[in-house]
């Protein structure tokens, strides 16, 4: 499994997200890591648009997966699922983790700085890069029936 993981979060993010960045780099499950912003702790950009810049780089197949971080993981979330075919959760727990693949076959995961301990969102983001969907399990019926809504 050779994953292309783009991360990206706000200002509230930022410092997890370059953590997380240099703890990922050269991870054996990753094909590419690209870093969509912010660039810095007063980055201006808002956590819509830097979700929606990764959501549509998955959705257009130029990646797989995506870690993403705000100040709760919720906004995050909330902007990257508004793009189509694009299925992201929050998790900030280990069972979660797992099925937001197993079960919902999720590109993106979102965490929260303000939420999380950065130990736990490090072991999270490597626990959730391991879980691959199965599409001949039972939980394809429910994605297609999100993406028959999507049209
Ligand atoms: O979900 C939103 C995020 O937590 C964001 O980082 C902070 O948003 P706010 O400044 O609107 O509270």
């Amino acid at each position: 499994m050779a994953i292309r993981l783009i991360i990206g979060s706000d200002k509230a993010g930022y410092d997890y997200k370059e953590i997380l960045k240099a703890d990922l780099e050269g991870h054996e499950l990753l094909e590419s890591l690209v870093d969509v912003g912010v660039d810095s702790a007063d980055g201006a950009t808002s956590y819509p648009k830097v979700a929606i810049e990764a959501a549509e780089r998955i959705a257009r197949g130029e990646a797989d997966r995506a870690i993403l971080f705000c100040g709760t993981g919720l906004g995050v979330a909330i902007a990257a699922n508004k793009v189509s075919g694009i299925r992201a959760v929050t998790a900030h727990d280990s069972f979660s983790v797992e099925r937001s693949i197993l079960s919902n076959d999720a590109q993106v995961l979102c965490m929260g700085q303000r939420v999380v301990g950065i130990e736990l969102a490090k072991r999270l983001a490597k626990e959730w890069l391991t879980y691959t969907f199965d599409p001949s399990s039972h939980s394809q019926a429910n994605v297609d029936d999100i993406c028959a809504y999507e049209g």
